[in-house]
């Protein structure tokens, strides 16, 4: 057996099970395989030495798609800057004396059978980062398409937590509303700003490395300030100046034409990028709301701030105002209060995808005016494609169960600098959490 996905085990020996499943798996004999994946786990063995899953060899076995005579860029790799370019037809689907509709029977049946879609081989990849990195878009598709109908079910089985102060006590231990579904541990946990939190650089980074990212942590953190970066005391990114053109065009579709006079809310400060560039349409409503006691004290200690205390003097009836404190206790009140705006943004830190949606379907309905746009920093999954894929398909389809259609504007991201941990735009950050070429901005409308 010459594929290493069938080395024997650490002990030395073979665990005869998994390299049966794994070889039936990447001979794509359903016959074979069928029986045995009648026991439960089985769909999901390891190999000690490679970490390839069924799913693995499954895809491994097809080999690279062959590449299109044109093509410059056959094989891209899913965890580097690299663009999309193989995703639109670069590559050709067939590669030579491998039968797909047999594979894509196997996987099929695996992913039936009980096969995860995000577990990780000693390479680093999912079983759709390989299908990706060998051009066999077909076989990525069912990766992603598997991925959403899993996350789709874990949110409806109570995968997402309730509001903060209805924790109960093991939830407190996960950290606040933390999703642990797909965590840590095999590293495609994301949240809402798509950041996993292992450490790149950095202090005591054993220590900070079990560390995760969460809100109640972060809204006690020391909070640095640079003209580039707002980071928390461990070193992560909250927020970056290379998301300005991100920003920029977000209230371009936000505000087509940017008119004056619109009712605006944004939820999340941080450098005050996306709200100087609000401001700059002349609302006549701009609410901000901001969580951190050292952003809200940094707009107050700086001399002649935009948005300091004139900024608010400079409209009447509080038209103008920075509500200090975590959306989720701010937006009752502003719902009580009967405001109604006409762009809302969303773009916190610290937070995961349940809040996000506890967002949108809990307070877009009351508070966006139903000729209203709705839009938030995309960021989820963005430091693996598929999950960024996943992701993307997941909020279309709640934002759709809001009564909500989203439109997604493919903005190319300038990735020099960027390409590796640690370096560029990402020295002194500890992890670098966007890697891909493109960034899928959304803005959501009610239906009809
Ligand atoms: C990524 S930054 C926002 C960047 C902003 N879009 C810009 O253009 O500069 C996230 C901000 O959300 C704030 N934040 C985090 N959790 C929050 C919460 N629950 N409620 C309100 N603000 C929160 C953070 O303190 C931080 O200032």
């Amino acid at each position: 057996m010459d594929d290493p996905a069938f080395l024997p085990d650490e002990t030395g020996g073979v665990d005869i099970n998994t390299q049966t499943i794994l070889l039936h798996a990447s001979n794509h004999d359903i016959q074979a395989l069928k029986p045995l994946l009648r026991i439960p786990g089985n769909a999901s063995v390891q190999d000690p030495e490679t970490g390839y899953t069924p799913l693995h060899a499954a895809i491994a076995a097809c080999g690279p798609a062959k590449p299109c005579p044109t093509s410059s860029n056959p094989n891209t790799n899913p965890n580097t800057s690299e663009t999309d370019e193989s995703k639109d037809g670069e590559v050709e689907e067939e590669g030579e004396g491998v039968d797909i509709e047999k594979a894509k029977n196997m996987i099929e049946e695996l992913f039936f059978s009980g096969a995860i879609w995000n577990d990780l081989d000693k390479n680093d990849e999912t079983p759709g980062c390989l299908a990706y990195r060998l051009g066999r878009m077909e076989l990525y598709e069912m990766c992603v398409n598997a991925g959403v109908r899993a996350e789709m079910l874990l949110g409806l089985m109570g995968g997402y937590e309730p509001l903060a102060g209805e924790d109960t006590d093991e939830e407190e231990e996960k950290g606040e509303g933390e999703y642990v579904k797909n965590g840590e541990e095999n590293g495609t946990g994301v949240g809402a700003n798509g950041q996993e939190h292992d450490l790149a650089v950095g202090p005591a980074e054993e220590e900070l490395e079990k560390r995760d990212v969460n809100s109640e942590d972060y809204l006690k953190s020391e909070l640095t300030f640079t003209d580039t970066a707002l980071r928390d005391e461990d070193a992560n990114g909250v927020m970056m100046a290379w998301e300005t053109d991100i920003m920029r065009k977000s209230v371009d579709v936000l505000l087509p034409s940017l008119p004056s006079g619109k009712r605006i809310l944004n939820i999340g400060f941080g450098m005050g990028i996306i709200d100087s560039m609000f401001a700059d349409t002349k609302p006549s409503t701009h609410h901000i709301i901001e969580a951190h006691p050292a952003v809200l004290k940094h707009i107050q200690d700086t001399l002649s701030h935009p948005f300091g205390k004139n900024w608010e003097e400079s409209a009447p009836s509080g038209r103008f105002k920075i509500h200090a404190g975590r959306w989720q206790d701010i937006c009752p009140l502003l719902l009580q209060a009967g405001e109604v705006y006409d762009v809302i943004y969303f773009d916190t830190f610290g937070e995961d995808y349940s809040q996000l949606k506890l967002f949108f379907s809990e307070f877009i309905p009351g508070l966006l005016d139903e000729k209203g746009r709705f839009g938030f920093f995309n960021g989820l999954g963005a430091d693996r494609r598929v999950c960024y894929d996943v992701y993307t398909k997941v909020v279309e389809l709640d934002l759709c169960e809001c009564g909500m259609d989203v439109e997604w504007t493919d903005i190319k991201v300038e990735m020099e600098g960027m390409e590796k941990e640690g370096e560029g735009e990402w020295k002194g950050i500890r992890r670098r959490y966007w890697t891909l070429g493109v960034y899928r901005l959304p803005v959501a409308m009610f239906m009809g």
